[in-house]
């Protein structure tokens, strides 16, 4: 019976030796291979690789409160300044065990997300974790066959034309937050935290644009998913235990009932549009069913899956986006000043959706916002073949990371203002606002672009033209100026700003 007991014990450490033994050589010699050709980084520490200094960093600036100025790079992705300065461009690290190579030249960043699109898919622990929270949606699929096929259906579906029969319910979510902040400043002015109402203005506006009629079940999806973010970053401490997420202890059962719930809701739904004899409607739900019946069809849990992801990208994004705008058009009267002009002679009460497309400096304005405080700071790939990247071989298994937050603050490709809000670099458009056709991607670019893109201007356009035709915005003394990397760039104290309310 001993001998059995040791043969098994002896038997799993050989097998969980040769589990983890074959990475780990495969990744040093991918490093080996990285290191000859000049690469350098810092040291990484044993399993965490440089993962945890990254942490630290970051998590120390989180803390601290920056002076109010758009020269952020260093404060939300500190590792990024310091490691470029101390190692060069491009340097090396380890995320976790994988060797990393971060490329600042954005003649990569179109290689890898364009032009050898096929060979940098997504890895499989990127995609876990939005796997974890919304199951197999477009954005938690790696790539390959499956993500195209899906991105097909899916596209239509996003087409400006359709997009453009949404804009009186957006017009309406907007009114209501005006209704809202109307009250707040009964006598003409107010300190308000906006940001909060802007998260929930994103909400309401998805919810609308994804379920029209029946935005209720948008807004228990929504209260689902913030439940089960919780939860699923809890669960992320145990992430060491092997097969964590199958055991039944009390976390989890939680986590599989709320997940139980929102499929509930959304399946409900499908179902009661498939019996409406093949009149789905025009909101993104009814679009999707409807381009799915055209193809293959997709399976009801695949409809489910891809609300559930446009929830998921489609909220804080937009919500960081309206939030980001309206303070820095706060410090830059000048600018706020020019947008409502624009707004006041083209964007009238009962102005149609055409009216957007004249909105010319509306657009300039989000382009510039997202340029200084994009959604995300950093895109990450992993090789799936060998290849070469700005004279570097490098090889299948290698992950890349593009730090976009940095690629967008880089004097040398904006120029000496680069840190200065200034829409006039737009007026061109993105291709021609900077030196390299490439340096703009707050979408990042190529096939796998976000498929929501035109969607979140056209909320944002809608959105910050309502609130300019009924308010002033100037800065608040109480603003602590803080931006942190948590899944977006967001503002961890809030954004409070005076808001006046204009004469009808
Ligand atoms: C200002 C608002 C938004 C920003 C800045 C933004 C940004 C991004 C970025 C950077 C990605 C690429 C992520 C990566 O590949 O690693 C992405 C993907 C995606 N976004 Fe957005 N997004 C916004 C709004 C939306 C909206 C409103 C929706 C849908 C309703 C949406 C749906 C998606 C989806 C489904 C993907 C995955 C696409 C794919 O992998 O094929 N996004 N977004």
């Amino acid at each position: 019976m001993a001998a059995l007991l040791v043969l098994s014990v002896v038997g799993i450490c050989a097998a969980l030796l040769w589990r983890f033994a074959r990475p780990w050589r495969r990744s040093r010699r991918i490093e080996g291979i990285l290191k000859q050709q000049g690469l350098k980084g810092p040291p990484p520490e044993f399993l965490a690789g440089n993962s945890g200094q990254q942490y630290q960093m970051r998590i120390e600036n989180q803390g601290k409160v920056m002076e109010t100025c758009h020269d952020i790079v260093a404060h939300v992705t500190p590792e990024v300044v310091l490691w470029s300065s101390k190692y060069g461009k491009p340097y090396l690290t380890r995320s976790l065990d994988v060797p990393d190579v971060t490329f600042f030249d954005p003649d990569c960043a179109r290689e890898i997300l364009s032009r050898q699109f096929e060979n940098f898919p997504k890895s499989s622990l990127q995609v876990q974790v939005v796997v974890d929270v919304v199951g197999h949606g477009v954005l938690g699929l790696e790539g390959g066959q499956e993500w195209s096929q899906r991105r097909n259906v899916l596209s239509p579906a996003f087409h400006t034309l359709k997009l453009k029969a949404m804009y009186a319910r957006i017009r309406e979510c907007s009114e209501k937050l005006v209704a809202k902040w109307k009250t707040c400043v009964p006598h003409g002015q107010a300190e308000l935290e906006v940001s909060h109402d802007l998260k929930k203005l994103a909400a309401d506006l998805i919810s609308h644009v994804a379920f029209g009629a029946n935005y209720e079940k948008g807004e228990q999806v929504f209260h689902g998913l913030t439940v089960l973010g919780d939860l699923a970053l809890e669960a992320q401490s145990y992430f060491w235990l092997p097969l964590f997420s199958y055991y039944p202890c009390s976390l989890n059962r939680k986590i599989w009932k709320v997940k139980r719930e929102i499929d509930m809701t959304v399946m409900s739904l499908i179902h009661e549009r498939r019996r409406s004899s093949g009149n789905y409607g025009d909101d993104l739900l009814g679009l999707i069913l409807e381009e799915s019946d055209k193809s293959t069809g997709f399976s009801d849990k695949v409809v489910v899956d891809e609300c559930k992801t446009f929830f998921l990208a489609g909220h804080e994004t937009t919500g960081s986006l309206l939030g980001w705008t309206l303070f820095l058009l706060a410090l830059n009267p000048d600018w706020q000043n020019r947008a409502r002009a624009e707004v006041q002679e083209h964007f009238k009460e009962n102005s149609q959706v055409g009216a957007l497309d004249k909105l010319k400096l509306v657009g300039m304005i989000l382009y510039e916002t997202l340029r200084l405080y994009p959604a995300v700071s950093e895109v990450q790939r992993v090789a799936s073949k060998d290849t070469v990247l700005g004279g570097i071989k490098v090889p299948e298994g290698t992950q890349v990371t593009i730090p976009l937050l940095w690629i967008h603050h880089d004097p040398e490709l904006w120029g000496a203002d680069a840190n200065e809000f200034n829409p006039e670099r737009f007026s061109q458009g993105a291709a021609k606002a900077s030196k390299h056709p490439s340096a703009y991607m707050p979408f990042v670019m190529g096939p796998r672009v976000c498929i929501g893109q035109t969607l979140a201007l056209l909320e944002a356009k809608v959105a910050i033209a309502t609130l300019l035709s009924n308010f002033a915005f100037s800065p608040a003394s109480s603003y602590k100026h803080s931006p942190r990397m948590h899944v977006i760039i967001d503002a961890p104290r809030g954004i409070q700003l005076v808001v006046h309310k204009l004469s009808e």
